[in-house]
């Protein structure tokens, strides 16, 4: 499980060392760190330390005092060092700097850390935008992999004539605790008013002290930041992480598993309200990823002609209605009568109405419920049951507003984590807003941020495979029902789906390539990018579908 901190937390944990003067000590203990790390990705990078050039960005506090330090250390293990004080460069020089941070092997972002609020000085930005250009990249991104360059790239001449400096995957960027131009806490960024791309310096390795920053785990600090690696500095922080992320390995102790005496029933039954006459397929989508997460019975309720094109597909569905330990409505857009009835009915159960001697009830528990794509389109306030919501970020735009507190798609993009929590908020349930880094936030506690996928992730149904996924997980882990006080719980397993979902792209490997098990899997890619791993292929939903069954297999040991 990874944990990030707000600045705030981090700040209040180192101060009591600060007040004992123990600030340059802790400074030197994180340069040191800092310069370890740098002449490894040297050595491992560009073939050594000796001789090569490292461009140091330094700014004005102790981010910069870190930096500075490092850059002693890698001079003395022979690094050619240009120490640069970021904040005084001139606008006019930025051209220029652009052009040497292209040409060096290293370069150390040392501008902004745990104070760091979104954006970058306007002449430093515009020098992070000449060196970009120079490398021959349009978006702020880590230099791509050595592995991952297609052949034609590596071989021969270097590249095109606009790229310079050392080969593409010999340049490392490493950032001291965060990279700058990212928020410490909710890991945003700013976009530049002329090109419209996001003012950050984009690492390979960030290498953070004490513990993780909750901007390094959120979007779109987290793709910023590249790989994380913590240094022990001797700060411990009591207090409870702003953000969690599970990690494969993690899976396994979160993912409910049948006991052995279990029977069908008490392995926990789905109820599947998905599909349509338009939308067959998102139902047969929902119902595969049920069924392959390993639900004791699936029910589907959809009319005809979504339910015969179920059972054809999955003949282990059972038709028509029934007890259930979970509720899955909503993909394909189902028919809105139908899903409020059942709606209303959880929530009358919920509140106790229906007890049969006329007494109250309050708090009782009920199936717990995953509401997307239609399903969304009907909620206007606070649930009286407990449910994951699945938005993403054009749905969760309607959502709000229909709440009373209207966000254009692009104000959720930019800024991930204070809609979803927001929302969470105001409807009383989890919310699951998905996209490359996929959140999961309750009304109050910890967000989960899972970031497993690839954006080939990114087509339509896949979604659906998702809504299933949840859905079988909160029947098998709620069989005796569900209230509002089950929501960590809720969202803990809607991430842990999530991550599942993520995996099972790359575990279904189109080049026909052994499927990754057991350890390797649970290993897990680290944003894709990492080293190591392969990248993944075009995802065909249905597909997606199927390999969750061999994801779970190679996540649970079996
Ligand atoms: N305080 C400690 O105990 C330790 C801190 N360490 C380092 O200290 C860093 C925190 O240092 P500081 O608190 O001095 O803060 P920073 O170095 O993060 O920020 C310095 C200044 O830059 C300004 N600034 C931030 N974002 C800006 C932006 N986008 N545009 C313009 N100005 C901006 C801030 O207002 C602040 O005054 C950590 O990230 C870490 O690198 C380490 O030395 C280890 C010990
Ligand atoms: N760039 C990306 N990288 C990784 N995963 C992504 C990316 N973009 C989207 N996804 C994932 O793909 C899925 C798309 O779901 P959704 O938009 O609901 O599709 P549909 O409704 O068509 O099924 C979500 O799980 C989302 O998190
Ligand atoms: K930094």
């Amino acid at each position: 499980m990874r944990r990030g901190y707000t600045a705030a937390d981090v700040r209040a944990a180192e101060r009591p060392l600060l007040d004992r003067g123990l600030g340059e000590t802790l400074m030197a203990r994180a340069a040191y760190a800092l310069a370890q790390v740098c002449l490894r990705e040297l050595r491992e990078h560009a073939g050594g330390a000796y001789g090569r050039r490292a461009v140091v960005l330094a700014g004005p506090g102790n981010n910069g005092g870190d930096a500075r330090i490092a850059a002693g250390h890698l001079a003395r293990a022979g690094v050619g060092v240009e120490l640069v004080d970021a904040l005084a460069l001139d606008a006019a020089d930025a051209p220029a700097l652009g052009r040497r941070l292209a040409d060096a092997e290293l370069v150390v972002d040392g501008v902004f850390g745990t104070g760091a609020r979104p954006g970058l000085p306007a002449a430093l930005a515009s020098a992070v935008a000449h060196w970009r250009e120079a490398r021959g990249q349009r978006e702020p991104g880590r230099n791509t992999p050595a592995a991952d360059v297609p052949a034609g790239h590596r071989r021969g001449p270097e590249g095109t004539a606009r790229r310079r400096g050392p080969r593409p995957g010999t340049q490392r960027v490493i950032a001291v605790d965060i990279p700058s131009g990212v928020d410490g806490t909710d890991g945003t960024t700013r976009s530049d008013a002329a090109d419209g791309l996001p003012e950050y310096i984009a690492a390979d390795v960030t290498v953070t002290f004490a513990e993780e920053k909750a901007g390094l785990l959120l979007p779109p600090g987290r793709v910023a930041a590249g790989r994380v690696e913590v240094a022990d500095i001797g700060v411990e922080i009591d207090t409870a992480p702003d953000v969690l992320s599970l990690e494969p390995a993690d899976l396994a102790g979160v993912w409910p598993t049948p006991a052995q005496t279990a029977h069908k029933y008490s392995r926990g039954v789905l109820g599947l309200l998905a599909g349509s006459a338009e939308y067959p397929g998102a139902a047969i989508l929902t119902a595969t990823a049920a069924l392959s997460t390993g639900v004791g019975m699936l029910r589907v309720l959809t009319a005809e002609p979504a339910r015969t094109a179920v059972l054809q597909a999955c003949p282990e569905t059972v038709p028509g209605e029934g007890r259930v330990q979970a509720w899955a409505l909503g993909p394909g857009a189902p028919e809105p009568e139908r899903m409020q009835a059942i709606m209303h009915q959880i929530a009358a159960d919920a509140a106790g109405s229906t007890a049969q001697d006329g007494s109250a009830r309050p708090g009782s528990r009920v199936p717990p419920a995953v509401l997307d794509a239609a399903a969304l389109d009907l909620l206007d306030g606070p649930l009286a049951f407990p449910a994951v919501l699945t938005p993403h970020a054009g749905e969760l735009s309607r959502l709000l507003g229909r709440l009373g507190e209207p966000a254009a798609r692009e104000e959720i993009e930019a800024a991930p984590v204070r809609y979803a929590r927001r929302a969470a908020e105001l409807t009383a349930a989890v919310v699951l807003l998905k996209g490359a880094v996929t959140l999961v936030a309750v009304p109050s506690g910890p967000v989960f941020a899972q970031s497993a996928g690839t954006p080939w992730l990114a087509t339509a149904g896949s979604g659906d495979v998702l809504t299933g996924i949840i859905g079988a997980a909160l029947a098998a882990g709620f069989l005796e029902g569900a209230s509002h006080e089950d929501l960590p719980r809720m969202a803990e397993l809607a991430a842990a789906a999530a991550e599942i979902h993520g995996l099972s792209a790359w575990h279904h490997h189109p080049d026909g390539g052994s499927p990754r098990r057991g350890r390797e899997l649970r290993q897990g890619p680290q944003l894709g990018h990492e080293a190591g791993h392969r990248r993944p292929g075009p995802v065909r939903a249905r597909d997606l579908a199927w390999a969750v069954r061999d994801t779970l297999s190679g996540l649970l040991g079996a």
